[in-house]
């Protein structure tokens, strides 16, 4: 331990910032989460030099596995972590898939105001310019920085910041992904130093009103996405299945196509909440706008894409049913 340098804890999930490659030009059709913590931190020596890095196996997955059982694991770890004075932040290594995702989660439950940055790669450790050293040595930076305390939960790729919430990743497979299109990322790490340029004004971390210390599952949400010539099959299929909430990937402003509309209000009518989002990606889905919300009882999701819209939804489950209520978080975070 270096007296003067932050302590930051890494703990290690997997993904593609912990895969391998047949050989150096491998950047698709590699293995991910093959490689283990300690190697990961060995790997980026210089991290040693601005941090007391300690790393933790959290799990050892890619993150099209990850899901709401490791989520609850996850973040109570971090609650406990940072409830020691001699944590300052954490690094998280993440798979880039659901990267977004787990974020938010942990945007919405974590209880500090100590930095808690998620950190991917899209280039596999073996690749040429792998992106995942870089955007270690960056993350533990940010998770050391003062700059960064009460800042909600921080992604920290390709020299950029962006804000848990209204991040996303935006291509399949180029070092640029994660982008938070019109609201702006928040932020650039440049020479191992955060700048920052904005705030996100959504409430977060010891500003919510989730508390997971108790909970080990969360209620069943799931997503049905719309289509040109959707039905109503998938809708009937999830509360079948025992969703007690849906959110509707919907067109446009969050557009109810007329074959799908009667399932969600049958579902609605059995005591499924049910939130109209949008699949398009940018833009806050009306109230009222293209449904009758107050009418059909309904939840929209405001900005929130529809796989954030159900972890939002989630954790307002384990609160309260009430739609009126729920429409009041999704206004709030
Ligand atoms: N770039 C990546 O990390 C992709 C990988 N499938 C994952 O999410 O684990």
């Amino acid at each position: 331990q270096t007296a003067g340098l932050p302590n930051v804890t890494i703990l290690a999930t997997g993904g593609t910032i912990a895969g391998t490659g047949a050989t150096s030009t491998t950047t698709v059709g590699y293995t991910a989460a093959t490689v283990g913590v300690q190697a990961l931190i060995a790997a980026v020596p210089e991290i040693t030099k601005v941090a007391n890095v300690t790393g933790e196996q959290v799990f050892q997955i890619a993150s099209e596995n990850m899901g709401n059982e490791q989520w609850l694991i996850l973040a109570k770890r971090v609650n406990a972590l940072l409830a020691q004075p001699n944590v300052d932040g954490i690094v998280i290594t993440h798979g880039t898939d659901t990267l977004e995702e787990t974020a938010y989660f942990l945007d919405l439950v974590v209880k500090s105001r100590k930095p808690v940055v998620v950190v991917g790669s899209m280039r596999p450790s073996t690749a040429l310019s792998a992106d995942g050293p870089i955007n270690l040595y960056n993350a533990v930076n940010l998770a050391g920085s003062p700059a960064a305390v009460g800042k909600g939960v921080l992604v920290a790729m390709n020299d950029q910041i962006h804000a848990a919430r209204d991040v996303t990743k935006a291509n399949t497979t180029t070092a640029d992904t994660f982008r938070t299109a019109e609201l702006g990322m928040i932020g650039y790490i440049q020479g191992g130093k955060p700048f920052f340029y904005r705030d996100v004004t959504r409430k977060h971390t010891v500003d919510t009103e989730f508390d997971i210390s108790k909970l080990d599952a969360l209620p069943q949400v799931d997503v049905a996405y719309a289509y040109a010539n959707v039905g109503d099959v998938a809708v009937k299929a999830l509360v079948a299945a025992g969703a007690k909430g849906l959110v509707h990937a919907g067109v446009g402003n969050g557009s109810l196509p007329a074959k799908t509309k009667p399932a969600l209000v049958a579902a609605r009518s059995q005591g499924v909440v049910i939130v109209r989002s949008a699949r398009v990606g940018q833009g806050i889905v009306a109230r009222n706008g293209e449904a009758n919300d107050d009418q059909l009882d309904f939840v929209v999701s405001d900005t929130l894409s529809p796989q954030k819209a159900r972890i939002l939804l989630m954790l307002a489950l384990t609160k309260t049913n009430s739609t009126k209520e729920i429409q009041r978080m999704f206004y709030t975070y």
